[in-house]
């Protein structure tokens, strides 16, 4: 990314359920931040199915790129965007396999000439696959905010999705219910055609705030579809007002997974630790890595908790649970332990998002991610069997 004098947050909005409204409120909320004066910036990380650029009136044209050649993204009602919408057009759709999928999103984020920003919304696709999990492992997302309907269907599988940012410690933001009543437009009878309430619930049971609920209306369509966000077209009306209260309160949260600064990395001859320790707090989680020292036979991690763990590096590369060193499916051992050497060491850590470590051996094995709830179970030093 480019140079900043401050690192923008970067905020995931995420549906389980595809067709909840998630572009829509992303788009509101984007220019709702930049009429507050924030400076913003929208990554359509929607790869199969972009449609931020339709609802901020950006056409389809290859962008322009800067004489050092990064792209430059497009500007729509004072937010920056970029979008596989402006790669490729609806007659040329992106066929991509995964990996592909995963670069170009690295790009979206570090090889565009964003400049200044404040927030960076990414705009995911709906569910928890393959583009939901390159984003948590790749970027130290600040929170992710959830979309839903009030349907029990789209619930179910929002809080699906709540689960899974959990598991990589991205910090909840909140639930935003979207399509929440219908009032008619001749007698202000307000129907609740996917019923009520359904988000705030969800959130209270999972105990992460409700960030509001956004009224279903026709003119969040057309406005939409003409390119020019609600919250700019009928400001005053409750569709628009709901969209900015969410955004500012989204702006104001500032929850941290409470651990130390990510993304780092270390190699060896680094005398500096990668990332500078912090001290725990009465509301740091018990597993957020709080410390690192890294030698190339151990590592020394400090957890929330106050708990200091040393793991021998050996140690840690038998744990290793990838698909070389275990069966995916079965979970049975592949690695042979008399296969490891006795000398092995570490040769690079890095951080994987907000939830483990990247690890490197001089057994030249690195595919490795140590999810910190596994490295926290590794209490004692593995006993072997060779
Ligand atoms: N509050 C609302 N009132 C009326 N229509 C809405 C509202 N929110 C979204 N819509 C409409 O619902 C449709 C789906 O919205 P949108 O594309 O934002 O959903 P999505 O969750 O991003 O879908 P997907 O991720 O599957 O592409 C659009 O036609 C949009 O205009």
């Amino acid at each position: 990314m480019t140079t900043t004098e401050t690192t923008p947050r970067l905020i995931a909005i995420s549906s389980g359920k595809g067709g909840v409204g998630k572009s829509t409120v992303t788009a509101n909320i984007a220019v709702a931040m930049a009429q507050a004066g924030l400076r913003v910036g929208v990554v359509d990380a929607d790869i199969y199915g972009p449609s931020i650029p339709g609802m901020l009136g950006i056409a389809s044209a290859p962008p322009a790129m800067t004489p050092e050649g990064r792209v430059i993204p497009a500007r729509a009602h004072g937010v920056r965007v970029i979008s596989m919408g402006m790669l490729t057009d609806d007659d040329r759709p992106a066929i991509l396999r995964g990996p592909m999928v995963s670069k170009y999103l690295q790009m979206f984020v570090r090889q565009v000439d964003w400049g200044p920003l404040d927030v960076l919304l990414l705009d995911l696709p709906p569910g928890t696959g393959d583009i939901q999990l390159t984003l948590a492992q790749a970027f130290p997302l600040s929170g992710a905010v959830v979309v839903s309907t009030p349907q029990d269907v789209s619930l179910k599988i929002a809080r699906r999705g709540l689960r899974m940012m959990e598991q990589v410690n991205v910090p909840i933001l909140g639930v935003v219910e979207n399509m929440s009543g219908f009032t008619c437009p001749s007698c202000g009878t307000v129907t609740h055609i996917f019923h009520q309430g359904g988000g705030e619930r969800v959130a209270a049971e999972l105990g992460v705030p409700f960030l509001g609920r956004i009224p279903l209306d026709p003119s969040v369509v057309d406005c939409g579809d003409a390119g020019r966000p609600v919250v700019l077209t009928a400001p005053d009306s409750p569709a628009a007002t709901a969209c900015r209260d969410i955004a500012t309160k989204i702006a104001a949260e500032s929850v941290s997974s409470g651990g130390i600064a990510t993304p780092f990395s270390w190699t060896p001859g680094q005398a500096e630790s990668p990332a500078a320790p912090v001290a725990p707090g009465p509301d740091t989680p018990p597993g957020a890595l709080c410390g690192i020292e890294i030698r190339p036979e151990a590592l020394t991690l400090t957890w929330g908790d106050g708990r200091r763990q040393t793991i021998p590096a050996r140690d840690l590369r038998l744990a290793c649970g990838c698909a070389r060193c275990k069966d995916e499916m079965t979970g049975a051992r592949l690695l042979l332990p008399e296969t490891v050497p006795l000398d092995v060491h570490l040769t690079r850590v890095h951080s994987v998002g907000n939830y483990a470590l990247g690890l490197a051996f001089s057994d030249g094995h690195d595919t490795g991610i140590h999810t910190f709830a596994s490295l926290r179970e590794m209490s004692e030093p593995e006993v072997e069997d060779v």
